[in-house]
């Protein structure tokens, strides 16, 4: 083959209809001394009620909101001085003080409540909707408060989504898919997940230093007729995804940047290293 001739003949790209280029980065997660300027998009920060991951501070410095779901707010009032050792824990809890919290506040505790409230937290308590979870509640009022129409450069990160109850979890992702168009992240210690929506063609730029190599591409809400990629182990070319099918898991980054074109919302996954 001559060496400007592609590799592959395009023929699975043709069969996608051409569609506008969405980027994705996790540069959020990269130390302060390595943050280049696309990190410094502006963010929101949720906390859900699990164990804070490590990254947990770094990221509330960054964020533009900090909101906590109901219990969430437990977890950093006693998971933030214990990720700040040598700290003095009254000092990291009044620093770190979220803007609001939100949910159905059956799991927040009375004093942490009121330690919050004292400081000028707002509570919103939302305990009449028993139909919609405390995330749901939490990016609802993150999109609704976000000043202007255009959401697409808002993103929101939310902490302890991954790992624990199953339910949750699957309540965590279903809120990716009611928010196609808002950019959300699920974070644990572990791996992060974000949502691929059908309407574009996603190039995800891989911060090596941080994430990787395993990764998944998951047709959660609806099986693909057809995806394809570049830039993985294991490529789909036109490839039909479905539960009872074909899924693509255990696969691994084999180049900085991944491509993806699929006619369904896929769930993206990748590990974080430790
Ligand atoms: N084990 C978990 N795994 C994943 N996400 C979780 C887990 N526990 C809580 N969350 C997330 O944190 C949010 C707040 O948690 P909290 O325990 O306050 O909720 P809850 O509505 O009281 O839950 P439930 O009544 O079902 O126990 C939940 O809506 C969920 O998004
Ligand atoms: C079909 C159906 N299944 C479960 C619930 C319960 N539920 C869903 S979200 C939520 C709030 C949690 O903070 C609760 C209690 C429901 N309402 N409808």
């Amino acid at each position: 083959m001559e060496p400007h001739h592609p590799r592959r003949a395009p023929t699975a790209a043709m069969d996608l209809p051409s569609r506008p280029a969405m980027s994705h980065s996790s540069a959020f997660l990269l130390p302060s001394s390595a943050t280049p300027a696309a990190s410094a998009d502006a963010y929101a920060v949720v906390v859900l009620n699990q164990r804070l991951p490590r990254f947990a501070p770094l990221l509330w410095d960054r964020a533009q909101v900090r909101v906590c779901a109901d219990g969430g707010a437990n977890r950093v009032f006693d998971g933030m001085p214990e990720l700040l050792p040598g700290h003095d824990p009254d000092d990291v809890r009044s620093r770190y003080k979220p803007d609001v919290i939100k949910g159905d506040m059956d799991s927040v505790r009375p004093e942490v409540k009121e330690y919050y409230s004292n400081l000028g937290t707002k509570i919103a308590d939302q305990s009449h909707d028993q139909d919609t979870t405390d995330l749901h509640k939490c990016v609802a009022f993150i999109t609704d408060n976000s000043p202007g129409s255009d959401k697409s450069n808002l993103c929101i990160l939310v902490l302890g989504a991954l790992g624990g109850r199953f339910d949750h979890e699957m309540g965590n992702i279903n809120v990716l898919h009611l928010f196609p168009n808002i950019k959300i992240v699920l974070l644990s210690d572990d791996c992060l997940i974000f949502l691929l929506p059908r309407t574009h063609t996603h190039n995800i730029h891989i911060e090596r230093s941080v994430e990787g190599p395993h990764c998944g591409l998951i047709p959660v809400g609806a099986p693909s007729t057809s995806t394809t990629t570049t830039g993985l182990r294991w490529n789909l070319d036109n490839t039909h995804m479905s539960f009872g099918g074909l899924i693509s898991t255990s696969n691994i980054v084999d180049e900085d940047q991944v491509m993806v074109t699929s006619d369904s919302d896929l769930i993206w996954t990748i590990s974080l290293r430790h």
